[in-house]
């Protein structure tokens, strides 16, 4: 999907995270992440489970208050706010879980599920207008307005996730904060959801966090690409670059486990395997934290996280090659090839 940005010298970005910081207790789920997103652009979020990247989303949409950091949201700094000063602010950001199920009240009717964010808001609407707003949001994500009457329970998975996400949009979010939105659903409604989701973003053109381990839906959905490793950033960049030329040895070894649709790509696919379990984030690696399952990694990488610039926002492993390439990492005896930056083109199968 192309989003083109929009964005001005008098625009700012759509969100700004700066320094985030979330511990639990001596759980360090997230440390030190910087991103920008710029407005109408979608940014896939990627990385193995327990990276910290729901816990990201959750410091947005402050569902969780940051340990330390600063969150913007079209260039208000959401995170110093008290409740009653984030109010007038509620709808800018929006989120979509990924479990409709367990998101969506069971005891309210959908139509006041849907239409909850602008009474949480202030709007002052008629019942009547509520109810014209609730139905149209409704069939905008292709639901009748019936829907309205019913209870959660009674829709389907891919039916309650499109509550969900009219749910998030009748606010008109600048961002909106896709946390897996569709790993619950039946694999059979899972790409008429990321088409909707496809379909809805550039109609409405909001920016969009889009948390994933879904490779192929970053491929359809994303114009950027952030990796993430036990609450460290490791790798940002746009995404034909990252899946093309992937610079950090992690986003490598992510790309090369991931499954292609043509074999053929497959097979001549070089694997690097992860090997063993993340760490833990009670107590993770000093230096670079993915140095452990590092196929590259030298002594150096436990004392300085050696990371370098890029040039276009993203940091680097600094076994990058001069040119911006990956290194050649090897794993195991010295003649086992490294991965393939030759990623075959995936869409979501229909
Ligand atoms: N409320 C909490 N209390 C304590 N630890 C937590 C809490 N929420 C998350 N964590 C821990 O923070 C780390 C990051 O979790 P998070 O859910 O953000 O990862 P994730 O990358 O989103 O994983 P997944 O893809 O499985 O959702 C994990 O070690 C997790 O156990």
């Amino acid at each position: 999907m192309t989003a083109e940005a929009t964005t001005t010298a008098a625009t700012p970005p759509a969100l700004e995270v700066e320094d985030l910081v979330m511990h639990f207790g001596p759980v360090q789920a997230v440390d030190d992440v910087s991103f920008t997103i710029r407005p109408g652009e979608v940014l896939a979020l990627v990385g193995e489970s327990g990276s910290g990247k729901s816990t990201v989303g959750k410091c947005i949409t402050r569902l969780v208050e940051p340990t330390s950091g600063t969150v913007r949201v079209a260039g208000t700094d959401v995170s110093r706010l008290s409740r009653r000063q984030l109010r007038p602010h509620r709808g800018d950001v929006s989120i979509v879980f990924q479990d409709p199920a367990g998101s969506l009240d069971p005891r309210m009717l959908v139509g006041d599920v849907v239409g909850e964010p602008l009474r949480l808001r202030g709007e002052r609407l008629s019942r009547r207008d509520r109810g014209a707003r609730v139905t149209e949001e409704l069939g905008r994500v292709g639901l009748r307005a019936e829907v309205a009457q019913r209870y959660p329970h009674e829709l389907s998975g891919g039916q309650r996730q499109r509550v969900s996400i009219a749910r998030a949009l009748i606010s008109r979010p600048s961002l909106l904060v896709a946390d897996e939105p569709t790993s619950a659903l039946d694999v059979s409604v899972q790409a008429a959801v990321l088409n909707l989701l496809a379909d809805l973003q550039r109609d409405m053109e909001f920016a969009c966090l889009f948390i994933t381990h879904d490779l192929s839906a970053v491929e359809y959905l994303a114009d950027d690409v952030a990796v993430m490793y036990l609450g460290k950033l490791v790798e940002r960049g746009s995404r034909r670059r990252v899946f093309d030329r992937p610079s950090h040895p992690y986003t490598q070894a992510l790309l090369a486990a991931a499954p292609v649709a043509d074999p053929v790509a497959q097979r001549q696919r070089r694997p690097v395997l992860l090997g063993d379990d993340l760490p833990s984030a009670l107590d993770p690696p000093s230096g670079c934290r993915f140095r452990t399952r590092c196929p590259a990694a030298t002594e150096t990488c436990a004392q300085v996280p050696p990371e370098i610039d890029l040039g276009d926002g993203s940091a680097a492993c600094h076994y990058v090659r001069p040119d911006g390439s990956g290194p050649e990492v090897r794993r195991g005896p010295a003649d086992t090839p490294g991965p393939s930056n030759d990623t075959a083109r995936r869409t979501p199968t229909a």
